[in-house]
């Protein structure tokens, strides 16, 4: 993680981010005018971001840009400094991780979170259950989305032996086993070869048809990020710089002097 940005203090004209603005506040997942500080320096300032039912949404920008702070915010576990959540309409700022698990927001964490010593279907399994489905059901569930991911192969393997890779396949699957309204993927494809990040893109560009959820994902790899989004948001020192289609951000000056002109082979 890069150190902490100082924003606080700077001319608010030139540290106000755009409006994000697209969704009926009814039908997203969205942060709204959020900040978070960190012992008084600013990791995000002012940002909105909105991820709508059946939509995929890119968070790029560089390292330390916000954007696991942000998906913190969003999904309970870092309250913000300023500025309110809203799942569907409802102002779920204050609720906590469990809440909002158990509500239709899931995610998956840079670090697998796995139970390393439990074998891969119940880790799956005990996602689905704790929504509160029998085990009977929930396995049956764990069942199919680690066959549609790839691993079902795999069930029985403990989680702790599986390559990195794998470990992330199934933090999505436990992610989507909860049958969320909404799903935040951090970096889902860190490490991933170009055959299994063209894979990781097909299987994520069908998350909200099949799964009825929308889709935020925080990716450096631009070839996946700009193969799989409606849309791409990116932040840059705690601050949102533009969003746009994948099209229009490839074309943003900022975007390439600021992102992509670095990275965009990654
Ligand atoms: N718990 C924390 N305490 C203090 N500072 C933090 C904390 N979490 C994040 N930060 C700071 O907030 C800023 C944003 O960090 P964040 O991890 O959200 O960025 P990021 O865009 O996700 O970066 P990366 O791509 O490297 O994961 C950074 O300056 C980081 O050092």
């Amino acid at each position: 993680m890069a150190e902490a940005t100082a924003l606080e203090g700077t001319d608010p004209a030139v540290t106000a981010s755009p409006s994000v603005a697209v969704h009926d506040r009814e039908n997203c997942l969205g942060g709204f005018e959020i900040d978070v500080f960190f012992q008084g320096l600013a990791a995000i300032k002012d940002v909105d971001v909105e991820v709508g039912r059946k939509e995929i949404l890119g968070l790029i920008g560089p390292n330390g840009a916000g954007k696991t702070t942000l998906v913190n915010v969003l999904t309970g576990f870092q309250p913000p400094t300023k500025g309110r959540v809203y799942l569907d309409g409802e102002d779920v700022t204050d609720w906590s991780p469990h809440h909002l698990r158990r509500s239709g927001v899931a995610r998956t964490f840079q670090a697998g979170r796995l139970f390393l010593n439990m074998p891969v279907s119940e880790n799956v399994e005990v996602a689905a259950v704790n929504q509160g489905i029998s085990r009977a059901k929930g396995h049956a569930h764990a069942m199919e989305i680690l066959e549609w991911i790839g691993l079902a192969d795999k069930a029985h393997v403990p989680a702790g032996v599986l390559p990195y890779t794998d470990e992330r396949r199934v933090g999505i699957a436990r992610a989507l086993a909860m049958n969320p309204r909404y799903v935040l993927l951090d970096e889902p494809a860190a490490g991933m070869s170009d055959h299994e990040c063209d894979e990781i893109m097909h299987l994520i560009a069908e998350i909200p048809d099949r799964f009825g959820c929308g889709v935020l994902l925080i990716e450096h790899n631009m070839r996946v990020v700009m193969g799989v989004c409606h849309r791409v948001q990116v932040l840059d020192i705690g601050k949102t710089i533009t969003y746009g289609t994948p099209k229009e951000i490839m074309a943003h000056p900022e975007v390439i002097k600021a992102y992509l002109g670095s990275t965009a082979e990654a």
